[in-house]
């Protein structure tokens, strides 16, 4: 028997109203089904009971509280008195320093944009005020809040304060003074997709096989044949066969890369892709000693790493790693996507300053000399880099002057960096503002380091303003405020984020843990129940929280934009845990997007079906050609493709590879069989091109899915995992193979209907007024491209802002941001938390960990992992559904096994689901 089911026996009292009644503690528990699908499975409600867990929690926290709910009048009453505390906080001396520690939801940005203004009320210059956050999303939202402010405070028209990202903040200062650094012009910002995944693939694209890394081992150990430099490069005879060697290295990674011989000067818009390549072809062709000797360096530090994830994953690497764009890219993804990780992650953590082992560091330093090459700067660049520009003095005080008001948000996200800069900038000033929340640190993975970031504040800053009523010793106190009540949420999701923020066990009594109090709510808020929902699989579970969706949005209790569904994780190797719910969703019409992942609709298998499409509005789009030759084209494989990229550019210079197909037809260059079957692809493309503006879009999708779905019908089914993939569905579609086909069909089909149904408000559909009756345009193409973009996480496209769809999140993404009703997903053991698996590199190593907790990474890295329930839960407004799986899916319990999955030790057991 489950341990559920025991509670289910423990604590049944009786029923009411046809539903059965459990209780347990303060917790009435009922068993429900108001889900209309009567296959649906069983959801459990909790309700509080009337004097409610707040009270309970708020004394066991030595808060009073009546527990009583409040008439309109003491709502109103409550309500000045909250503005007005706000707006005391806000005005206390602006000159000195101010530290605002608050829990989720009690308007700690609130009061930091009301501080903003009233500086500016006070006569500070609004253009020396500069507020800070993370993330663009977080900076914009700041700027919004700030206008309304002003706006309600007769300032409308007036100049706002700066209000930016550390990065966006770093970067302007970097492209100032970029001389400063010793450049010769201003550095570009690496683009993640294509730059750092090329400077990585540099280093790889020689290295996919053993025999290739002995190769390269011993070519780039010795200069190349036409060599005048480098150890015994004058005079050095080669013999032949390490000639041979050596052209064989290059013939290998010119197929590879379309390496080119480099031109005489990089071309001026070649853009930063082309000049790494360019810069490191000639390191290669002209064998300058001291960049070949990077490039050895940065492959050493590759190969060593590929051995020794072969060693582990005891798998050789049967496949060649690709670049982005090139056909194979979706498979090897994985792999840029760990080596980025560990490479960047590194560079956050600083590992490079400390002892780390030689070959990573050797790996970092090689990437970095490559992204200085290209004179590009990553995101830990720009943070470092303007740390060294402010070493200047003068600089120094030109941008104290400049920026005399700091005014931080989400502050126990700064790394040492960032804290350095804050540092730099206000210790002897002290014009800081700074809010944050202990609970909510979420990024020790990329060194942020909370605890130390709040202690260094108080230490730094002991100018206090007031102390703290919490026994916090006078002497560390800067100046502190505690906000108590939330704004956002309803009662019982705040119960729960005190319930989550309370029960685990955090470190030794800090400062911080006496700094913490529960959040109390409004007591005029009403009491909204949390539901608590269970489903024997990640299936079922996805037409649970999809239906639910649909009757939100039905009932026109919300519009899709209000409701989130949040994912611990939304790629776990080849799955994709958001798979299930996209299909459901696009099964009611119901438009989303993904925030901070990898969706099933942005996957391989859904991308592929699109290239035709693609190509159809762009025939110079090269990484869509070389996904229809190598997806689409029978007879065709790699070596060929590249036999295709080798052909000449015309004599109109067109050097698409689209083109060069068309060109290869009349040459020997493919055997007969290839060429025959790549003209029926030019053809059967040619057709559906002619076909625009005969066909609808539907009619033209459908076209193409019918022609080639087929083709990805293996990736599809490693995408929607095993358990979807083994779905049989209640229309007796039957096979595996037919439902992997029928997603996929389904899904872009569903997906046209969508983007015509006018419910994607600001969309371009419905800017352009297409109709779904209208025949199909090359616009009107192109339009609805972008939307399966924008869908699918993939496209950054800032015109479809404002976009009227669910949204898709990972939780880290979610962060700062709120809703009107959150689901999360999975709320099981073994995603909430994810399980420890003692590996420094992978989850917890943190600066701020003095020596003598480093025994305690698991302690911490559990504590991390409860911030991020705490974060999630707490996103939400008015409804909170949580949703547990029995047999999770994505952590081998499979339903056969006869493991029944946990739920989250984050729940309370009183709030088990019940079967
Ligand atoms: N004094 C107030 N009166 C009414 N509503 C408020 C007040 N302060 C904040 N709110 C509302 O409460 C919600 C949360 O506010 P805010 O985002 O400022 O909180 P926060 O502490 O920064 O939250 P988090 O740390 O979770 O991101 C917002 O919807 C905001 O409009």
């Amino acid at each position: 028997m489950t341990s559920s089911a025991l509670n289910h026996q423990r604590n049944c009292t009786g029923t009411s109203n046809g539903h059965a009644v459990y209780k347990s503690g303060s917790y009435q528990v009922v068993f429900t089904n108001d889900i209309d699908s009567s296959d649906l499975p069983v959801e459990v409600t909790l309700v509080q009971q009337p004097v409610s867990t707040s009270s309970q929690v708020q004394e066991e926290a030595g808060i009073s509280t009546t527990g009583t709910l409040m008439t309109t009048d003491t709502a109103d009453k409550e309500q000045r008195g909250q503005t007005r505390r706000v707006r005391s906080i806000a005005r206390q001396d602006i000159d000195r320093p101010l530290l605002i520690v608050a829990g989720a939801g009690s308007g700690k940005t609130n009061t930091l944009c009301t501080r903003a203004i009233e500086m500016i009320k006070q006569g500070v210059a609004a253009e020396t005020i500069m507020v800070i956050t993370f993330t663009n999303k977080a900076a914009g939202e700041l700027s919004e809040r700030i206008g309304k402010l002003m706006e309600a405070n007769g300032m409308k028209g007036a100049s706002p304060p700066h209000s930016s990202t550390f990065h966006s903040w770093c970067y302007k200062l970097i492209r100032e003074y970029y001389v400063k650094l010793g450049l010769s012009e201003a550095p570009d910002i690496v683009t993640e997709d294509g730059d750092l995944k090329l400077a990585l693939h540099l280093g790889f694209v020689l290295l996919d096989d053993c025999h290739m890394l002995v190769q390269c081992e011993t070519m780039l150990a010795i200069p190349p044949p036409d060599s005048g430099d480098g150890p015994g490069g004058q005079g050095m005879i080669l013999k032949k066969d390490r000639l041979r060697r050596w052209d064989a290295v290059k013939a290998q990674a010119t197929d590879r890369l379309d390496w080119q011989e480099p031109p005489a000067d990089p071309a001026p818009d070649g853009g930063v892709e082309q000049n790494v390549r360019t810069k490191l072809n000639s390191t290669m062709l002209k064998s300058d000693f001291a960049a070949h000797s990077v490039l050895y360096h940065f492959l050493r530090g590759h190969f060593h790493r590929i051995r020794g994830l072969r060693d582990i994953t005891a798998r050789p690497l049967a496949r060649p790693l690709h670049p982005p764009g090139h056909s194979g890219f979706a498979q090897s993804d994985a792999y840029y996507a760990y080596h980025l990780g560990f490479v960047q992650s590194s560079k956050t953590r600083g590992y490079l300053a400390t002892s780390y082992d030689i070959q990573k560091r050797s790996m970092i330093e090689a990437y970095n000399a490559v992204l200085r090459m290209a004179n590009v700067v990553d995101y830990d660049d720009m943070l470092a880099m303007a740390n060294d520009v402010l070493k200047s003095p003068t600089i120094l005080q030109i941008t104290r002057e400049k920026y005399r008001y700091l005014l931080i948000d989400e502050f126990q996200d700064l790394n040492t960096v960032q804290m350095d800069l804050v540092m730099l900038l206000q210790k002897d000033a002290g014009r800081v503002t700074a809010v944050g929340d202990e609970r909510q640190s979420i990024y020790g993975f990329r060194g942020a380091t909370c605890k130390s970031n709040f202690s260094r504040f108080l230490e730094n800053f002991v100018d206090a303003n007031m102390a703290n009523t919490n026994n916090v010793p006078r002497s560390l106190v800067g100046s502190m405020e505690s906000l108590v009540i939330n704004y956002r949420s309803h009662r019982s999701i705040v119960d729960l984020g005190n319930i989550v923020a309370t029960a685990v066990n955090t470190n030794s009594e800090n400062l911080l843990t006496r700094l913490r109090v529960p959040l109390q709510v409004q007591p005029s808020v009403p009491m909204m129940p949390v539901v608590v929902s269970s489903s024997e699989t990640a299936e079922s579970e996805a037409r649970l929280i999809a239906g639910k969706i649909r009757s939100l949005v039905h009932s026109r209790a919300c519009q899709p934009k209000d409701i989130a569904v949040l994912f611990r994780a939304l790629k776990l190797k080849r799955h994709r845990p958001s798979a299930c719910l996209e299909i459901e969703l696009l099964d009611l019409g119901i438009p989303y997007v993904i925030r901070g992942g990898a969706s099933f609709i942005g996957g391989a298998s859904v991308q592929n079906l699109l290239a035709p499409l693609r190509l159809m509005v762009d025939r110079t789009d090269d990484a869509a050609m070389r996904t229809c030759l190598s997806e689409f084209v029978p007879n065709i494989g790699p070596r060929f493709i590249e036999r295709i990229c080798a052909m000449e550019p015309d004599a109109s210079g067109d050097s698409s590879v689209y083109g060069k197909a068309e060109r290869v037809l009349d040459t020997k260059v493919l055997p007969k069989h290839a060429r025959a079957s790549l003209k029926q692809f030019m053809d059967t493309i040619g057709q559906w091109d002619q076909g625009i503006g005969e066909m609808t879009l539907q009619e033209l999708v459908s076209t193409v899915c019918c022609e080639y779905a087929v083709d990805g019908l293996a990736m599809a089914m490693a995408e929607l995992s095993i358990t979807s993939a083994r779905r049989s569905r209640s229309d007796g579609s039957g096979s595996e193979q037919n439902f992997g086909q029928k997603s996929i069909t389904t899904m872009l089909r569903n997906t046209v209907a969508i983007f015509f149904s006018g419910r994607v408000q600001g969309a371009a559909a419905v800017k352009l007024r297409f109709k779904d009756s209208d025949m199909c345009s090359h616009a009107m193409l192109r339009a609805f491209l972008a939307y399966v973009s924008l869908m699918a996480g993939i496209s950054k496209d800032t015109s479809w802002a404002g976009v009227d769809a669910v949204v898709i999140s990972t939780v880290h993404q979610a962060k700062g941001l709120e809703w009107e009703h959150v689901f999360i997903s999975n709320f099981n053991e073994g995603t909430f938390p994810m399980k420890y698996r003692g590996d420094p590199d992978a989850v917890t190593a943190r600066l701020d960990r003095p020596v003598e907790e480093a025994d305690s990474a698991e302690k911490n890295y559990y504590n991390e992992e409860s911030n991020i329930a705490y974060v999630a839960i707490t996103r939400a407004k008015r409804g909170l559904y949580i949703s547990v799986i029995e047999t999770n899916p994505f952590y081998g319990m499979a339903r056969s096994s006869g493991v029944r999955a946990v739920p989250s030790r984050y729940l309370p057991v009183a709030m088990w689901p019940l079967k």
